[in-house]
């Protein structure tokens, strides 16, 4: 309950605040609207008991009064109609931003992390339709409440032994509750099915998923799947619809009864002469009136009940809403060593450390690199260095100065970073790159500067319209990269910010081929230490990784060795197993040689795989002697 009217506060409060007019005017027109609707049913009993009692004036006041409140309720109607669809649009809008603010405007990201978090914005994700919605459901609510309680005030007007009559809507209304109770309860425990099911759709129509779904074969599997997700949830839902609508139809048989009775008892009256003919309409229209609100109520309190609960989640995310970052440029840290001082990190719910404890000191202007297996640490290192994490313990500073003292908004201005999990953000060519540094957003020079020392022009050269194209598949006329492509972009947008104090590159040549790769080495240590930048590189490939001035080797979450790559050699150990074992799978590729059991036995007829191009034959492997292949010429 305490929930409920927090959320109609939240709900009001945002209405009054985004549009004060309009929230105003639709507050009020609504319960005038029914306080005129209240003057129909006397309007047709004045005409009944004029036309009945040949008094001409009263048949005539009663159709005027009818007319006038017809008209006027229903022209208010439309235009508070109108005000509340506009009024639900900016709510809506309102709600939305601040979601966004709650979710992308923290300094940290560890709210990701907290389950309770998680499940209540995926809830109000799905539901955030629900959130605008949720003032027509409040106002329809109150209407209904207004009609009611007027409904019942007249009929107790008219016959006080009426008064009653509400009384037998009341086992109806209750039905009517529980049978959206039961259908939204059986609804609730079939959501893990239907996400299921939700979730199968999806993956049939995500282009995605398209290839292997083809190679597998798995329509048919989905589709199964699919179809079985329905029929687990679809049982119950039917079970409690028709549980409920057999207590909604007992409800209505007992307010028939009670209807039936307050009639005999007033055409008892019309016919002992206590009772108008007027009053005997009146009481039918109201009955009606009655029973029309108490159902109404019983599936729009439903619908009121389902949006407060979606506020009732926001207001669970508002929870980790943070005050407006006010730090000044003079916080700033300046630039030097960046040493991290027994900083450790943990996931929630992880009880072994990602990362740590470790010491470790990066150089002002070093190059870095951070090599390790998979699940080592290296991306939670440059999550902590990012500020996106604070440390569980320990502390990291840069040139003396606690970075938990400084807002991570502000040290992120001096990072410019690519991200392993890099995001693909559909906009123009030119705006995926240049939101790098939204200060330089539209200045062209800037972004062709990026592109340019990111080795990405190429990119941009080979779209339809340059820096203009749209990118991206879910946009009409948008163009789709390749992976290394939108990597490449990636690079170029953490060039947009040309000043950095550190530069954070988690696998940047994942997806590069041999050149481009080999290109961005060269351009990174072009930049070297003329600059007090921290250059920080995570790879898993040594051609990269030994050209760094430091390495650093991390092994489930523990720094196992540092140094530059000769002494780590020298030293014989983690490192140089892991480079031997590298550098023998580059050497046999390079020259040529088959893996033992890697189809050795396999006998290949060049003249079988030639290839015939538009100009004439094309040079093909099948030219090269058998046994030997291109690389190894
Ligand atoms: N969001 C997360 N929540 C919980 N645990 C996580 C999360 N991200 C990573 N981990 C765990 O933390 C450890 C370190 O992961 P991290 O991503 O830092 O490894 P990595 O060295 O970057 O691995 P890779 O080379 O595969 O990218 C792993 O055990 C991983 O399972």
């Amino acid at each position: 309950m305490r929930t409920s009217l927090a959320a109609v506060r939240v709900l009001v409060g945002t209405a009054i605040r985004v549009d004060p007019p309009r929230a105003v005017l639709v507050l009020t027109l609504t319960p005038l609207i029914n306080i005129l609707a209240g003057g129909q049913p006397i309007g047709i009993q004045w005409m009944v008991d004029g036309a009945t009692g040949r008094q001409l004036g009263q048949a005539v006041a009663g159709a005027l009064l009818l007319v006038v409140i017809t008209i006027a309720a229903h022209q208010i109607t439309s235009v508070a109609t109108d005000l509340r669809l506009v009024l639900e649009q900016r709510v809506a809008l309102e709600f939305d931003r601040r979601l966004i603010t709650v979710c992308a405007g923290r300094a940290h990201i560890d709210h990701f992390q907290d389950a309770e978090f998680l499940d209540a914005a995926e809830l109000v994700r799905q539901r955030r339709g629900q959130l605008g919605g949720a003032l027509s459901a409040f106002v329809e609510n109150v209407n209904l409440m207004a009609r009611f309680v007027g409904s019942a005030g007249l009929l107790a007007l008219a016959n006080p032994v009426l008064a009653l009559l509400p009384l037998f809507v009341v086992p109806l209304a209750f039905a009517i509750r529980w049978q959206s109770r039961l259908v939204s309860t059986a609804e609730q425990a079939g959501a893990e099915t239907d996400r299921l099911r939700r979730s199968m759709f999806s993956l049939a129509t995500d282009p995605a998923a398209a290839r292997e779904l083809r190679l597998y074969r798995l329509s048919g599997e989905i589709g199964a799947r699919h179809r079985a997700a329905f029929a687990a949830a679809s049982g119950p839902r039917e079970a409690a619809r028709l549980k409920g609508a057999l207590a909604v139809a007992a409800g209505w048989l007992l307010y028939s009864i009670g209807l039936v009775s307050g009639l005999f008892l007033v055409a008892r009256a019309v016919i002992d002469g206590t009772a108008s003919a007027g009053q005997a309409v009146l009481v039918v229209l109201l009955g009606t009136r009655l029973v029309i609100a108490t159902t109404g109520l019983g599936w729009l309190f439903g619908w009121l009940r389902r949006t407060l609960d979606t506020i009732g989640l926001y207001l669970r995310l508002v929870r980790y809403a943070e005050d407006a970052d006010e730090s000044r440029e003079t916080d700033r840290p300046s630039r030097g060593d960046l040493v991290l001082h027994g900083v450790s990190f943990s996931y929630p719910g992880r009880p072994v450390p990602a990362l740590g404890p470790i010491d470790l000191r990066l150089p002002a202007g070093s190059t870095v690199a951070v090599v390790g297996d998979n699940g080592a640490g290296k991306s939670t290192l440059v999550a902590l260095l990012a500020g996106l994490y604070p440390p569980s313990s320990g502390s990291i500073t840069l040139a003396g100065r606690n970075l938990a003292d400084t807002p991570p908004q502000l040290w992120r201005r001096d990072i410019a970073a690519c991200f392993q999990d890099f995001c693909r953000f559909e906009f123009s060519a030119g705006e995926t790159v240049g939101v790098g540094d939204l200060t330089k957003l539209g200045d062209p020079d800037a972004v062709a500067g990026a592109l340019a020392a990111a080795g990405a022009a190429d990119v941009v050269a080979g779209l339809p319209s340059g820096v203009d194209t749209q990118l991206g598949r879910t946009l009409p006329g948008g163009t789709d990269l390749s992976a290394g492509q939108w990597q490449k972009l990636a690079l170029a947008r953490a060039r947009m910010r040309t000043e950095p104090a550190l530069v954070l590159l988690d696998e940047p040549a994942a997806s590069l081929d041999p050149d481009s790769e080999a290109e961005l080495l060269r351009r990174l240590l072009a930049a070297g230490p003329t600059r007090a930048v921290i250059t920080v590189i995570v790879s898993h490939r040594f051609t990269t990784v030994r050209e760094a001035d430091l390495i650093v080797l991390l092994d489930k979450g523990e720094l196992v060795e540092v140094g530059t790559h000769a002494e780590l050699i020298a030293r014989d150990g983690r490192y140089a197993h892991m480079y031997a074992l590298h550098a023998a799978a580059y050497t046999s590729a390079a020259e040529g040689e088959v893996a033992a059991g890697m189809h050795s036995d396999l006998v290949v007829d060049p003249r079988q795989v030639a290839l015939h191009g538009a100009d004439g034959d094309v040079q093909a492997a099948g030219d090269l002697p058998v046994g030997q292949s291109a690389a190894g010429q």
